[in-house]
């Protein structure tokens, strides 16, 4: 289980998390929505090791906050940025095998091949250079890259950013076909793709939690909208 207890992050005066507490079980699926600035990127990286933060990340109990990015990966917590950052000179085999790295002294949960049956467009660029690729074809591949480093848990910032849609919705089978196996913590502003694979949702707005609760119960997206931009129901219907 990924736990964060009360997690907040500054960048000097700008308090980008304010005291986020959330629990990802083994193997769960959570999303973690809201709008531009909410503070979703922040917290990835703070979970990750890559920004200093405030309260505590545990994973199974063990606390990771204060832990450098790298001994954050070894645990098992790997992080696929948002703009997927794949080694653009290296082919799509050798991106594999640079995160193969990360994973090291752990179980192996996917080979390469496992990567290449999960998503088949990768094993028939297995040669090309990375930077040759399309941004849906770069976004499965920081995905299989971030497979072979044998997560426990995969942090996914805005993965169908930028993509088209059956691009995205091919990007979102995976995951799909993921969960259960690895916990998913998912970084979305377009709510509907996350919704219908997570199970529980949290809404950020301005560093603040402003709605937390089953995917079930974000479903209507006009509801989910009003919390994101932080408009009551009250305000969108005033007593004549
Ligand atoms: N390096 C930084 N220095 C100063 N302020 C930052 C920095 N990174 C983020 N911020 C600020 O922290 C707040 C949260 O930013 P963050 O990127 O976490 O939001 P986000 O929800 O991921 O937004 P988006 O969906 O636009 O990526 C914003 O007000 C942002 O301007």
């Amino acid at each position: 289980m990924l736990e964060l207890e009360k997690l907040s992050v500054s960048y000097g005066p700008v308090r980008a998390v304010n005291e986020l507490s959330l629990r990802v079980p083994s193997a769960g699926a959570v999303a973690i929505l809201g709008p531009n600035g909410a503070g979703k990127t922040s917290t990835l990286r703070a979970i990750s090791g890559l920004v200093p933060h405030g309260g505590a990340v545990l994973l199974n109990g063990r606390k990771l906050s204060g832990r450098s990015p790298r001994e954050i990966a070894r645990t098992g917590v790997i992080q696929v940025p948002e703009g997927r950052r794949v080694f653009g000179s290296l082919s799509v085999e050798e991106n594999l095998h640079v995160g193969m790295v990360a994973g090291r002294g752990r179980e192996r949960r996917f080979s390469i091949s496992d990567v290449y049956d999960l998503l088949p467009a990768l094993a028939r660029m297995r040669g090309r250079a990375a930077w040759a690729l399309s941004g849906g074809e770069q976004q499965m591949l920081a995905v299989g890259r971030a497979l072979v480093a044998s997560p426990e848990v995969l942090l996914l910032d805005e993965p169908s950013l930028g993509l088209a849609p059956a691009v995205a919705d091919r990007i979102y089978d995976t995951f799909r076909q993921l969960k259960g196996s690895v916990g998913l913590v998912i970084v979305e502003q377009m709510a509907a793709r996350a919704l219908a694979v997570v199970d529980e949702v949290f809404v950020l707005r301005e560093g603040e939690t402003a709605g937390a609760g089953a995917a079930t119960e974000f479903a209507d997206p006009v509801r989910l909208a009003r919390l994101m931009i932080g408009v009551h129901e009250d305000d969108a219907h005033p007593a004549s």
